[in-house]
This record gives structure tokens, C-alpha cells and sequence, in this order.
């Protein structure tokens, strides 16, 4: 795959309607006692789509994405993901005593193991860190070797929480820029929990607006992706996201 000068992934648009689905939510229901936190949510993602999941804090995002991992149970109805897959969560989770490249290796077997996870290092700017111990890295650095970790397993599908949420602006920056070109190599496709609309309008082909347990807004951005925030259809796109989460954007 490619990035076109548009940002446009490929040459076939990712997630399309013939792409086989990935992962599903049938009828999500989640109840913490009285609360009704996920009211039935149907969903389909498809092969090499990237999905953005927004709403207000407490909206059910993290609920959504641990039922998808298997580390909660639905109330009722369901949710899978039918290919392999990976998580990058917003702290790295580094093993703070085994080297950088072991930590991206951790899920590899064989003589090939340390080979790979350099390559992927290489991929993400840190080859020079390879025999590094973690605690030498800055925050963007480690979330990095988290994301060489994720893809060292060959997923075809990631699950993001908050991948970005605890860099800083520029940091950030960076790394969405770095994950653009990651999906373009490997292909894969994400569900993406995000607080920042920027980030979902810049990432994403697909943007979900979770409120009151149910899909508010199913937003599909249409190709040539408007990757750059100044365009007019880029801040169209988030104005239209901000209203869905009840922001008032004619106010600033
Ligand atoms: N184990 C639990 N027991 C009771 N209530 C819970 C439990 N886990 C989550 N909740 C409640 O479910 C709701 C949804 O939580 P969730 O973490 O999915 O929201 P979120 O949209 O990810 O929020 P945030 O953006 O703040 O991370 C919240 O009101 C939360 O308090």
C-alpha cells in the first residue's frame, strides 16, 4: 500500500464494502447495575478500516474496547474480532528489565526473533535503542517501541486506547504522523479510542460518535482523505463531530 500526496492509503479504499469484516459488535449491551452503559450497538468494522470511537468521557469507549479484548463480558449480545490482533494501551507497558528489542520480540519464537523486532525498531526510529533498557526513553520513544511490540505479531487488526493521549502536542504530532505510514506499510486496520477529534478526524476513515449507549454519529470520511487540519473540508468534517458531542462551535 501507499500514501498518495491526498493522504489516500492505497489504491482501494481501506474498509470497503466488499473488504471482509474484522471485528463486530452484535447487539452490545453493557449494564453496571441500573446503568445501561452500551444499549445495543451494532457495528462492523472491515479489513484494513481505521475506526475512530469518540464520545464523552464515561460514554462506554473503554467498555466497548475491553469487551472487544475479552477482558469483560457483555451483558448481552456481542462482540468479536476475527482476525489476529494486537493492543497498544496509553502507557507502554515496557518490561522495564528486559532490553528495548525483547520487549518488541515478547510475543516472537524462533532465531529470526531479534532480526524482526530490529527491523521493526528501524521502522519506528529507534534501531539506535535497540539494546537500550527502557527506562532510557522518553514517553514518545517508549510508546514507539509499544507500537513496534503491537505490530511484531503481524496483526491485521490493532486496538488503540488512547495511544497518544498521555505525549505531548508535538510529540504527538510526530506519532500520528509515524502511525499514518506504519498502516500504509502493514495495512492493518484499528478501532481507535480518542478524546482528541483531531486526531480522529486526521486518522481515522471512519468516525463514531458514542452517546447515551448508542451510535450518535456514523461519519465516513470520503476519499482523498483531508489528512491537513487547515482545509475547509478537514474542519468541516471536525465542526460536524463537535456538534454530535454537543460542543457549541460557534462560540470559538
Ligand atoms: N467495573 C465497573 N463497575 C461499575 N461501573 C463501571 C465499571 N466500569 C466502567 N463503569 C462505568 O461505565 C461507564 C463507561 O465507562 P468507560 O470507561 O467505558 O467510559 P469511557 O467512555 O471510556 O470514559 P473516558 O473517556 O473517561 O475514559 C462509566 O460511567 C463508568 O463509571
Amino acid at each position: 500500500m501507499s500514501i498518495d500526496r491526498n493522504g489516500t492509503v492505497g489504491a482501494v479504499r481501506p474498509g470497503g464494502a466488499r473488504e471482509p469484516v474484522v471485528a463486530a459488535l452484535r447487539g452490545l449491551t453493557k449494564r453496571y447495575g441500573p446503568r445501561t452503559v452500551l444499549d445495543g450497538i451494532d457495528l462492523e468494522i472491515r479489513a484494513g478500516e481505521l475506526v475512530a470511537l469518540l464520545g464523552k468521557s464515561g460514554s462506554g469507549k473503554t467498555t466497548i474496547l475491553r469487551i472487544l479484548s475479552g477482558l469483560e463480558a457483555p451483558s448481552a449480545g456481542g462482540a468479536e474480532i476475527l482476525v489476529p490482533h494486537s493492543v497498544v494501551f496509553q502507557e507502554p507497558r515496557l518490561i522495564p528489565n528486559k532490553r528495548v528489542w525483547k520487549n518488541v520480540a515478547l510475543g516472537l519464537s524462533g532465531a529470526g526473533r531479534r532480526d524482526i523486532a530490529t527491523g521493526l525498531l528501524a521502522e519506528v526510529g529507534l534501531e539506535h535503542h535497540r539494546d537500550s533498557w527502557p527506562g532510557l526513553l522518553s514517553g514518545g520513544e517508549a510508546q514507539r517501541v509499544g507500537v513496534a511490540r503491537a505490530l511484531a505479531t503481524r496483526p491485521r487488526f490493532l486496538l488503540l486506547d488512547e495511544p497518544f493521549a498521555a505525549l505531548d502536542a508535538l510529540t504527538r504530532l510526530d506519532i500520528q504522523k509515524l502511525s499514518l505510514s506504519l498502516r500504509a506499510e502493514h495495512g492493518f486496520g484499528a478501532l481507535l479510542v480518542t478524546h482528541d477529534v483531531d486526531e480522529a478526524v486526521a486518522l481515522a476513515d471512519r468516525v463514531i460518535v458514542l452517546q447515551d449507549g448508542g451510535i450518535a454519529l456514523d461519519e465516513q470520511i470520503d476519499a482523498p482523505h483531508p489528512r491537513k487540519r487547515s482545509t475547509p473540508r478537514f474542519v468541516a468534517v471536525r465542526d460536524r463531530l463537535l456538534a454530535a458531542l454537543g460542543v457549541d462551535v460557534s462560540s470559538f
